[in-house]
């Protein structure tokens, strides 16, 4: 499982925390000038580094900046919306030319064939999930993506995959997380779920003597700061205490779920059967 890379879901102290704990992290791209001390800072305290980047001409640059400085992040992921292009896949082979050893994590993408394209491109994993996040609006503004059907896409993903896949986005319940697994996932990637703990950047929010942090989605006119190719949106997450807590309960609903499966691992969740039942996933399109 590892924190969704927004801007409110984690920041760099969280990620510190994180990789001091052992769990995986991928910091966002939303604060791009402070990456470079962020993999020094990181570095210097022995902890793995994992940062995101994007396709525009200055995350070229950026690239060459790490090069030029000799400093090669443990993990690159590629964080954009529509993965399936051309521009991503320039990047992945800019990235692998230039920084090799770097594992690269590349998405978002929701077909087969996306997956079999960025794998082929030199990607060490996809990212599989087109709109199914809590605070997206793509389905409704755009027609597209895996919203409402995010397992059937994990499978699909999962078969033509080579490499490991991540499902994000649409995990409602902890539960989800053994079903993503199930379907092929290696990795899930969480938001709403991680949002509104106290290590979660952003102040708390009083309203009608509740607590609450805000939530927003990475193409939301607040992360944007402008309304142009909006595809999400802000919320307000109920304060949940400790992220550790959280975390901890996760890791034993997993557990559990390997249990129920009659298995050992986690892997044994993958021969579990199965039946299908009424779509149950609430995302961007319950207002
Ligand atoms: N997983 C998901 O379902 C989605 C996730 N997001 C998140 O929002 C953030 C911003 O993403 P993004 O806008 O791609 O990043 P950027 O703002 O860096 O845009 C990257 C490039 O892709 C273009 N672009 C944006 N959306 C699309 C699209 N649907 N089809 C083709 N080109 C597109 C942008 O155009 P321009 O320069 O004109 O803006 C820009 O040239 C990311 O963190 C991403 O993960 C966003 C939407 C869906
Ligand atoms: N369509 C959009 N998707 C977004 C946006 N910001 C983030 N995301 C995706 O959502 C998941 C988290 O999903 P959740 O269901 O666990 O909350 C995240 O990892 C991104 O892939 C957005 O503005 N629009």
């Amino acid at each position: 499982m590892v924190p969704a890379n927004m801007q409110t879901i984690l920041d760099e102290k969280l990620a510190e925390k994180l990789a001091e704990n052992d769990y995986f992290y991928i910091m966002h791209r939303f604060e791009p000038a402070t990456r470079i001390n962020f993999i020094k800072d990181m570095q210097q305290k022995g902890l793995f580094t994992s940062i995101s980047v994007g396709i525009k001409e200055d995350e070229f640059k950026f690239i060459d900046q790490l090069t030029a400085q000799n400093l090669t992040p443990d993990y690159i992921t590629i964080d954009v919306a529509h993965g399936h292009s051309d521009r991503v896949i320039k990047m992945i082979k800019y990235i692998k030319k230039n920084i090799p050893s770097s594992f690269l994590i590349a998405g978002n993408v929701g077909t087969p064939e996306a997956v079999r394209e960025l794998e082929n491109a030199g990607a060490d994993a996809t990212k599989v999930g087109i709109g199914p996040g809590k605070v997206c609006i793509t389905k409704l503004k755009t027609g597209f993506g895996t919203g409402g059907w995010q397992l059937a896409a994990i499978r699909l993903c999962a078969k033509a995959a080579s490499k490991p896949i991540i499902a994000d986005g649409g995990v409602r319940n902890d539960g989800d997380i053994a079903k993503s697994i199930r379907f092929g996932a290696s990795m899930v990637m969480i938001g709403s779920l991680l949002a509104g703990h106290e290590e979660s950047p952003g102040k708390v929010i009083e309203k009608d003597g509740q607590k609450y942090k805000a939530y927003f989605g990475s193409a939301s006119q607040y992360q944007k700061g402008e309304y142009k190719n909006v595809e999400g949106k802000r919320m307000l997450v109920p304060y949940k205490g400790k992220i550790m807590d959280t975390l901890t309960e996760m890791q034993q609903d997993l557990q559990s779920s390997i249990s129920y499966g009659g298995g050992k691992d986690l892997l044994s969740l993958r021969k579990v059967d199965y039946v299908i039942v009424k779509n149950s996933i609430y995302n961007g399109d319950v207002y």
